[in-house]
């Protein structure tokens, strides 16, 4: 990853990054659909970052879902221990404060975590995988794995029907992406970004997230109210990505950046601490799309020409993802 500048964010508000309206997508005609994916496009060409409303996911079950994400990490430090990350094999669990580096030459990242993966059911899984395919799920709170796994199906859906625009925006046919999406090995990850004490003075470079790209192909992002995410634009400036209501931030991972040929971006992104002022907990929901481990990924046609040779040898997704976890914990 090239070096990131340790600049402080531009505040913005929230009008830089497009907001897109997903309604006519999910709703409308074959133009209404053509459209929606074009500004999708652009959005990820030009920032590798959008806002999408209407995504499908629904308001009560995202409340549900901050609740027991609440809950969970109110839990005493030795019972969360209980169901530790083990392994990037798995990458299940959770994750303790300062575990994780996501920019590996900082100190480690000032939140907790905790993953999750869809469960297929048992039989459609080799044996092998089976025990790498194993949720930890803590006994408390009492309703945390059936929300975490509503939540999971609310937005494998979501991110089915944006895979769904991003093949409309590029000429290939509608089922392109779901299809190499189609063994679900995706995580989902609950983040808690504890309050720091007040005149807290963070080590140099320590962020409660680390600059990084994400891994996979898409991220859906579900912030909480407290701002606190911050976007590298093209030009090498970070601008301040605050929630806004109603919408999911989806941002364009380095798998699909690599899959376009460079035309949809993997933008750096971090988590800052707020250094003067109060620095209030703060609770996100990611939900990272990875293609299956074996879909090989190479550059899309409609992404090449004479004047833009493919960029990138072709990689095979699962081994993308098992070097860049293991470069993090
Ligand atoms: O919590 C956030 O707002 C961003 C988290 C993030 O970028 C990540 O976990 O990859
Ligand atoms: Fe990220």
């Amino acid at each position: 990853m090239e070096t990131l500048q340790e600049t402080t964010a531009r505040r913005t508000d929230a009008g830089a990054i497009p907001v897109i309206d997903f309604g006519p997508f999910l709703h409308g005609g074959a133009e209404d659909r053509k459209a929606v994916a074009a500004a999708m496009r652009q959005a990820s060409a030009d920032w590798g970052f959008f806002y999408l409303a209407n995504h499908g996911v629904p308001e009560p079950l995202l409340d549900r879902s901050f609740q027991a994400s609440r809950r969970f990490f109110a839990l005493p430090y030795e019972e969360k221990m209980g169901v530790a990350w083990q392994s990037a094999s798995s990458n299940r669990g959770y994750v303790a404060v300062r575990r994780e580096r996501l920019d590996a030459s900082k100190p480690g990242d000032l939140k907790e975590a905790f993953n999750a993966g869809p469960e297929p059911a048992e039989d459609s899984l080799a044996e092998e995988e089976r025990p790498y395919r194993e949720n930890r799920w803590p006994a408390r709170p009492e309703d945390f794995r059936d929300t975490v796994l509503d939540l999971m199906d609310g937005c494998v859906a979501a991110a089915n029907r944006v895979l769904e625009a991003f093949a409309v925006a590029l000429d290939l046919p509608d089922g392109f992406f779901i299809d190499t999406h189609d063994q679900l090995h995706h995580t989902l990850r609950l983040l808690h970004y504890p309050p720091l004490p007040k005149g807290y003075t963070p080590q140099a470079g320590e962020k409660r997230a680390g600059a990084h790209t994400d891994y996979g192909s898409i991220t859906l992002l579900f912030q909480h109210g407290v701002a606190g995410l911050e976007v590298r634009t093209r030009s090498g400036e970070w601008i301040t990505a605050p929630p806004i209501p109603g919408t999911v931030v989806v941002n364009t991972g380095d798998l699909m950046q690599r899959w376009t040929n460079d035309v949809f971006c993997s933008t750096p992104h971090r988590v800052s601490p707020f250094v003067s002022g109060d620095s209030p907990g703060r609770y996100s929901i990611a939900f990272f799309c990875h293609p299956n481990p074996d879909a090989e990924i190479r550059c899309i046609e409609s992404c090449a020409d004479a004047d833009h040779p493919s960029r990138y040898p072709p990689i095979l997704a699962g081994e993308h993802l098992m070097a860049k976890l293991n470069a993090t914990y």
